[in-house]
């Protein structure tokens, strides 16, 4: 990463991706946040209340304004259903959750103008065999099934690690919230955080899945860059 991606402090700007949304105002609200990029959930094979179908996917990506990423977050089982996802839904970036070889993900990013985006389990021992097929590595906690959205951490002194080895834009996520993402940058110093669950709204005391808590979209941008609080 070149020089100009620091600040003074020599601690890089952090960026922030929030994900999960699947309703305009949602969306409205995490770009007047100052968040860098929108994550749509689309075509997973896992059970998440943030995924929505490939129209909603598609029209909510083309309502994302310049200078702001929109995301295409998808777990496909070959490179041509990325590739006819991608076509129909025109994300600016795809990330990518799930069982492509580092091969086929070399393939499917050929195929792309797209930056791609490959999510990879904090835990495994093979995430450096990803990071030559990725535009970014995306260090998550993944379940079973290789989604993400678990709302777990992970250890992040082994994520920092993975930082310090790869020339290639780590991302950081998993269970980040407003309260933890602060230390979670200074311990793993990442390129971009990433959040779904934990701005979520919750009522009554259990979380609504799929619909974005502004006022915590906003104290976590605030708190991973660092800026006050939008009022
Ligand atoms: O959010 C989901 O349900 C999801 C489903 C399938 C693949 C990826 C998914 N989300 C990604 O996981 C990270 C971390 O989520 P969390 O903050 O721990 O809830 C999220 O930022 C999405 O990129």
């Amino acid at each position: 990463m070149s020089d100009a991606s620091h600040t003074e402090s020599g601690r890089s700007a952090t960026r922030v991706k929030v994900c999960g949304v699947t309703r305009e105002s949602d969306r409205e609200a995490v770009v007047a946040a100052g968040a860098d990029a929108v994550g749509v959930v689309s075509d997973v094979p896992v059970d998440t209340p943030r995924e929505v179908d490939a129209d909603t996917a598609a029209d909510l990506l083309a309502g994302v304004p310049p200078l702001v990423t929109g995301v295409l977050v998808t777990m496909p089982t070959t490179v041509e259903a990325a590739v006819g996802l991608v076509e129909d839904a025109e994300p600016d970036a795809v990330q990518v959750h799930g069982g492509l070889s580092p091969g086929e993900l070399g393939a499917l990013s050929r195929r792309l103008s797209q930056d791609l985006v490959v999510a990879v389990d904090a835990g495994a021992d093979d995430v450096r065999d990803y990071a030559d097929a990725a535009d970014a590595l995306l260090v998550d906690s993944v379940d079973a099934a290789g989604g993400g959205g678990t709302g777990e951490t992970h250890d992040w002194e082994r994520t920092r690690e993975i930082v310090a080895d790869l020339d290639v834009p780590v991302i950081l996520a998993g269970g980040l919230t407003p309260d933890n993402v602060a230390a979670a940058v200074e311990t793993v110093d990442p390129f971009g955080v990433d959040v779904a669950t934990g701005v979520e709204r919750v009522e009554g005391g259990e979380r609504v899945g799929g619909e974005k808590d502004h006022e915590a979209v906003r104290e976590f941008v605030a708190a991973a860059t660092r800026r006050e609080v939008a009022a």
